[in-house]
C-alpha cells in the first residue's frame, strides 16, 4: 500500500537531465564530441536547470566518456544552469576541477558486487574515496552530489535492503553530499518496492535531500516517479529520448525519457519550467544523430502530431 501523506509538498519540480552522460556513456558507436557539445548546448535552451555533462572516469572502463575535458570546456555554460560531471575518485575530481567543473557527482552502489564491477572496489573503499573527494571539494568550493545505484535491486545480488540504502544515504549526507540520487539502475523497481525503500530512506533525512533516478527496463519508471512524488520527492533524473543504460548493468534499458516525465508532470499540475515543445525537437534530433527511433513515447507521439500539423498547413 503506497503512503500518500506527503502529497501537499510544492508543485515545483527539478529535472536533472542526464542524457549527455548516463544516456550516452554506454553507446557502442563513437559519438563525436561535437555532437555531445551541441546536445548540451541545445538542452541549455529549454528551461532545464541541471544538465549532467560528462564523466571523468577511466577511459579504459568507459571509452565513450574519454572526451570529458573537451566536452566540459567547449560547451556554452549558462549562469542559471549547473553542469555536474561524474568522478569516481580523486584523480577524476582533480581533472574535473581543472576543466572548470563546479559540481561533481560521486557514485557507489547498495550492492558489493555491483560496486566492485562498476568501480573495482568495495563499498567501504568507495566511502574512503568519497571522503578524499569531499576534502578537496570543500577546499575548492565544489558541490558534491551522491549517487547510490541498485537502490531496489542489483543485477548480480537481487533485491536490496532498504535499510542499507538508508545507511549509505546517511553516510554520504554526513560526509557533505548536498543531495542523494537514488538510482533504480536496472529498472526493476515497482511503486511497492520504491515505497518500501523511501519509507526507510526518509527516516535519515527529509525528502528535499533526495532525488530519484529511474530506468524504464520494466516499464515502471513513470509509476515509480508518481510514487516518489507522493513521498515529497521533487527532483528527478531523466534522459532525453530515453537514452541510456549503465555499462555494468547488463540488459538495463535507458533512463526514463525526459519528454515522458515532463509530459506527465505538466499534465498533473506540476511545474518543471521546461518547454516541452522545444524538448521534443532535441529528442528527435539526437535520435536521428544516433540513427534510431526515440525511446520517448510522448516525444514520438508529439513529433508525429507536429509533423501532421505541418503537412496540413502545407496543403492549405
Ligand atoms: C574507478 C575506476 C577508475 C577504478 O579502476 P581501476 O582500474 O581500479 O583504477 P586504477 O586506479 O588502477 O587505474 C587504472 C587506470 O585508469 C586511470 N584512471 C583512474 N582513475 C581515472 C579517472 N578518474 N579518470 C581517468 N583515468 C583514470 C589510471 O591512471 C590508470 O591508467 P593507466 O596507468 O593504466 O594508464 C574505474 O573503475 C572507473 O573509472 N569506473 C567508472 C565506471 C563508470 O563510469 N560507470 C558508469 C557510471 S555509474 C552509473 O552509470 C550509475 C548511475 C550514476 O547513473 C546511477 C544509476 O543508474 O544507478
Amino acid at each position: 500500500m503506497i503512503q500518500r501523506s506527503f502529497a501537499s509538498a510544492s508543485n515545483k519540480i527539478k529535472i536533472v537531465e542526464v542524457g549527455p552522460r548516463d544516456g550516452l556513456q554506454n553507446e557502442k558507436q563513437v559519438i563525436p564530441s561535437e555532437v555531445k557539445i551541441e546536445l548540451i548546448n541545445k538542452l541549455s535552451n529549454v528551461g532545464l536547470t541541471a544538465i549532467e555533462a560528462t564523466s571523468f572516469v577511466s577511459p579504459k572502463w568507459v571509452p565513450q566518456m574519454a572526451d570529458a575535458r573537451q566536452v566540459l570546456t567547449s560547451i556554452t555554460q549558462k549562469p542559471n544552469i549547473s553542469y555536474p560531471v561524474l568522478a569516481p575518485n580523486l584523480k577524476g575530481l582533480e581533472a574535473a576541477i581543472d576543466a572548470g567543473a563546479k559540481e561533481v557527482a560521486i557514485f557507489c552502489a547498495a550492492s558489493e558486487t555491483f560496486n566492485k564491477k562498476n568501480t573495482n572496489c568495495t563499498l567501504e573503499e568507495s566511502m574512503e574515496r568519497v571522503k578524499a573527494i569531499m576534502d578537496l571539494a570543500r577546499e575548492k568550493n565544489v558541490q558534491i552530489r551522491g549517487y547510490i545505484s541498485c537502490v531496489v535491486g542489483c543485477p548480480y545480488e537481487g533485491p536490496v535492503s532498504p535499510k542499507l540504502v538508508a545507511d549509505i544515504s546517511k553516510r554520504l549526507l554526513d560526509m557533505g553530499c548536498y543531495e542523494i540520487s537514488l538510482g533504480d539502475t536496472i529498472g526493476v523497481g515497482t511503486p511497492g518496492a520504491i515505497a518500501k525503500m523511501l519509507d526507510e530512506v526518509l527516516k535519515v533525512a527529509p525528502a528535499d535531500k533526495f532525488a530519484v533516478h529511474t530506468h524504464d527496463t520494466y516499464g515502471q519508471a513513470l509509476a515509480n516517479i508518481l510514487c516518489s512524488l507522493d513521498y515529497g520527492i521533487r527532483t528527478f533524473d531523466s534522459s532525453i529520448a530515453g537514452l541510456g543504460g549503465c555499462p555494468y548493468a547488463p540488459g538495463a534499458k535507458g533512463n526514463v525519457a525526459t519528454e515522458d516525465v515532463v509530459y506527465m508532470l505538466h499534465g498533473s499540475g506540476y511545474d518543471t519550467g521546461i518547454d516541452l515543445k522545444e524538448l521534443i525537437h532535441i529528442g528527435d534530433w539526437i535520435s536521428q544523430k544516433l540513427g534510431r527511433p526515440t525511446g520517448s513515447r510522448a516525444g514520438s507521439a508529439l513529433m508525429l502530431a507536429a509533423r501532421r500539423q505541418q503537412q496540413e498547413k502545407a496543403k492549405l
